[in-house]
């Protein structure tokens, strides 16, 4: 590496240091240009309405705001040079054969670029190039950034048979810089196996099964980026979303597309996805498994579609002077007709007045009448016809449909013939009927029952690609409710059988895609791990036999010792033990999580508040002066701190339900550690980590 042990001067002009420093420097005032002048458009004398001016006002605004220089984000951190001039397509109008890397795009007055988005074709090569195939660099050069900063550079001449290959210290450094705040962004050094995902192409479903740390999250926050830049037209008009497991993962993870120059990416959790009901109830595990169930689809299909009733009667509409007859078997042959088509429930409802009516026409024109779709349409809005289509085809409101399927068991009964089995009808059916979809305290699987029924009836509209982090704890009934809002579009899924928590825990991806509606979707894995250090992987693997038997242990690019400390401690200790460990994490640099047992939190809130330790919830920033947050073991999931202490393994273990699931649990507590790990007990260890 190339660090300067004297700061250089203008005299230095030929340092190649230098070099890179004034080129940084004038890309950032290209930059300010640009940035400039998109603050200086006038759009007052564009013609177009009050609506298309906001819009452009808008868009112009989202443009300024991208372009802001980040004091502390450099703005390029790689140089390619390539050997051959690099063919049009690929370079994007860069045209030579040096290429700075960077988040975003900038070019200099005459529209020549000074920086390459890392996401353009010519980038990829940055991350994929590597001594068996150059692909055509003769040099890739990373820079290093100290507090904005460009203090080093490092090389690699790709193409040069003599050099050895030789681990990168930037790199490194970069990987292992402490934690603090929320999560960043990765784009500096994704790896190949990591780039091959984000740019996997927009039309496929990508499934990735990772251990912890692999880079999961990353990859997904770093492809819709990806996916933007090279599909920005329909993918921003159709909608990207990110779905994540709660509201800390979400506020963890905020930053990452935003830094990435990317506003407009939504996030939700998946309760927020299908947020038509209040939830205020709970369910048995029992409950909520069947409830999650796949085979709720058909229940409720068949529900909905459970008014659908045959005339017995024919119809007679009057116009003018004549009245015109439908028989019963005519109108039974339409209303069949229509029940086999495979159309949501209300557009089949609206069709079929004038399925009706366009029978009452050939009527007429049987009986030597001209009429036109002005008469269509006046005999299907008759009232004779609008109170046949009430009766055989009536409205269905999904919620009140979905409480009635719970309150009425003979209704359950009949829509869940041959699937359910009475103990399974017995364990979803409320004890008390609700008395109205406002006051009854409807549960989280119940929300996406409804979600499904509200899609039996009207189509739920779909995205252009939606992320799924930490999928792994999806119900089928989840899957589907994810699946719908891509049906058009492409999802990347995210997860780790091993760290699955719920009862309906995915036990296996194909089925999972089946469920989300991307059957056949490829599953990569990604085995190398970028968070926790090496031995505290391989102490936490050894429950990988007990809870996902199938998965190899991942392993980790920080080999560093000493990062593991486990004590026991005697009786009454473990309080004040934890609190001394807490304290020594926070001598250190970097953030600290405490992660306890759900039903230890209260103990501990007490503790740290009587220790004078000021501690945050998890999803609040830690900052330089904040650093200590009490972390729940069930919102663990997707977060990491520099140093954790974890309290009583025992007692997340039986937290949970199930033995397997309280192993998980401790799976997922046990991998959130950057640094260090201290696990301190005072009952014994689960047998596996003994
Ligand atoms: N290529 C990379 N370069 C630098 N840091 C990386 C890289 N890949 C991942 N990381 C870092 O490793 C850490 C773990 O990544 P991430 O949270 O995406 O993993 P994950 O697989 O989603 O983990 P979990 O299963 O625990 O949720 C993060 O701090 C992330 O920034």
């Amino acid at each position: 590496m190339h660090s300067p042990a004297t700061p250089t001067t203008a005299a230095d002009a030929d340092d190649p240091l230098r070099r890179e420093r004034d080129h940084l420097h004038s890309s950032r005032a290209a930059l300010r240009t640009m940035r400039e002048d998109a603050e200086s458009l006038d759009i007052s004398d564009v013609a177009g309405t009050w609506v298309t001016q906001q819009v452009l006002h808008d868009q112009i605004q989202r443009r300024i705001a991208a372009l802001a220089d980040l004091a502390h984000t450099p703005l390029f951190f790689g140089r390619l040079d390539f050997l051959h001039a690099v063919s049009g397509d690929e370079s994007e109008g860069a045209g030579g054969e040096r290429f700075y890397i960077g988040r975003r795009h900038v070019h200099d007055a005459v529209g020549d670029p000074m920086v390459i988005d890392w996401r353009a074709p010519v980038s990829q090569t940055f991350y994929r190039a590597s001594r068996k195939d150059p692909m055509d660099i003769a040099k890739r050069r990373r820079f290093g950034y100290t507090g904005g900063e460009l203090t080093a550079y490092e090389d690699e001449n790709l193409s040069d048979p003599a050099e050895h290959q030789q681990a990168s210290a930037l790199l490194a450094a970069e990987i292992e810089k402490p934690r603090v705040g929320p999560m960043r962004d990765i784009v500096a050094t994704i790896q190949p196996e990591q780039d091959e995902i984000v740019r996997a192409d927009v039309s496929g479903t990508v499934c990735v099964q990772g251990a912890p740390g692999t880079g999961k999250t990353a990859v997904g926050l770093h492809r819709v980026a990806y996916l933007l830049y090279a599909h920005r037209e329909r993918l921003a008009k159709a909608g990207t979303l990110v779905i994540g497991p709660n509201s800390s993962f979400l506020s963890y993870i905020e930053q990452v597309l935003p830094a990435l120059g990317e506003l407009e990416v939504a996030q939700a959790t998946v309760q927020e996805l299908v947020a038509h009901v209040e939830v205020r109830g709970t369910d048995s595990a029992e409950a909520a498994r069947i409830k999650g169930d796949a085979r709720l689809a058909e229940v409720l299909r068949r529900a909905v579609r459970d008014g659908i009733t045959l005339p017995t009667e024919p119809l007679v509409v009057t116009r003018g002077s004549r009245r015109w007859r439908l028989p019963v078997y005519e109108l039974t042959e339409i209303i069949e007709e229509l029940a086999g088509r495979e159309v949501r429930y209300g557009a089949a409802m609206e069709s079929l007045p004038q399925r009706i009516a366009h029978a009452v026409l050939v009527k007429m024109e049987h009986a030597g009448e001209a009429p036109d779709d002005r008469v269509q349409d006046a005999v299907a809005r008759a009232r004779e016809v609008r109170a046949l289509v009430k009766a055989c085809w009536p409205p269905v409101d999904p919620a009140k449909l979905v409480l009635r399927l719970l309150s009425e068991p003979e209704f359950l009964a009949r829509c869940a013939e041959g699937i359910l089995d009475e103990q399974e009808q017995r364990a979803i059916a409320r004890p008390k009927p609700a008395r109205s979809v406002k006051t009854a305290p409807w549960t989280a699987a119940d929300a996406v029952l409804v979600d499904e029924a509200r899609d039996l009836v009207q189509r739920t509209p779909s995205l252009g690609h939606v992320v799924l982090d930490e999928a792994q704890d999806l119900s089928p009934m989840q899957y589907r409710a994810v699946g719908r809002r891509c049906t058009t579009g492409s999802a990347t899924v995210l997860g780790d059988l091993a760290q699955g928590t719920t009862p309906w825990a995915t036990a296996s991806w194909p089925e999972a895609l089946h469920h989300l509606g991307k059957a056949g979707a490829h599953v990569e894995e990604l085995t190398t791990g970028f968070r926790v250090p090496e031995q505290v992987i391989a102490y936490a693997s050894r429950l990988l036999p007990a809870i996902a038997p199938g998965l190899a242990p991942a392993t980790s690019i920080r080999t560093g010792q000493d990062s593991l400390t486990i004590r026991h401690v005697g009786a009454d200790e473990l309080v004040a033990a934890v609190l001394t460990a807490c304290r020594e994490a926070l001598a250190r640099e970097g953030s600290t999580g405490l992660i306890v047992a759900d039903a230890r939190v209260p103990l501990f809130e007490a503790a740290l508040a009587g220790a004078g330790l000021a501690f945050l919830t998890p999803g609040t920033e830690t900052t330089a002066e904040a650093r200590l947050t009490l972390v729940p073991a069930s919102l663990a999931k997707g977060l990491e701190y520099d140093y954790v202490v974890l309290d009583e393994p025992a007692a997340v273990v039986a937290g949970e339900p199930d033995g397997r699931t309280g192993l998980r649990r401790l799976y997922v507590a046990l991998t959130r550690a950057v640094s260090g790990l201290t696990v301190l007990h005072e009952q014994p260890l689960p047998a596996q980590l003994a």
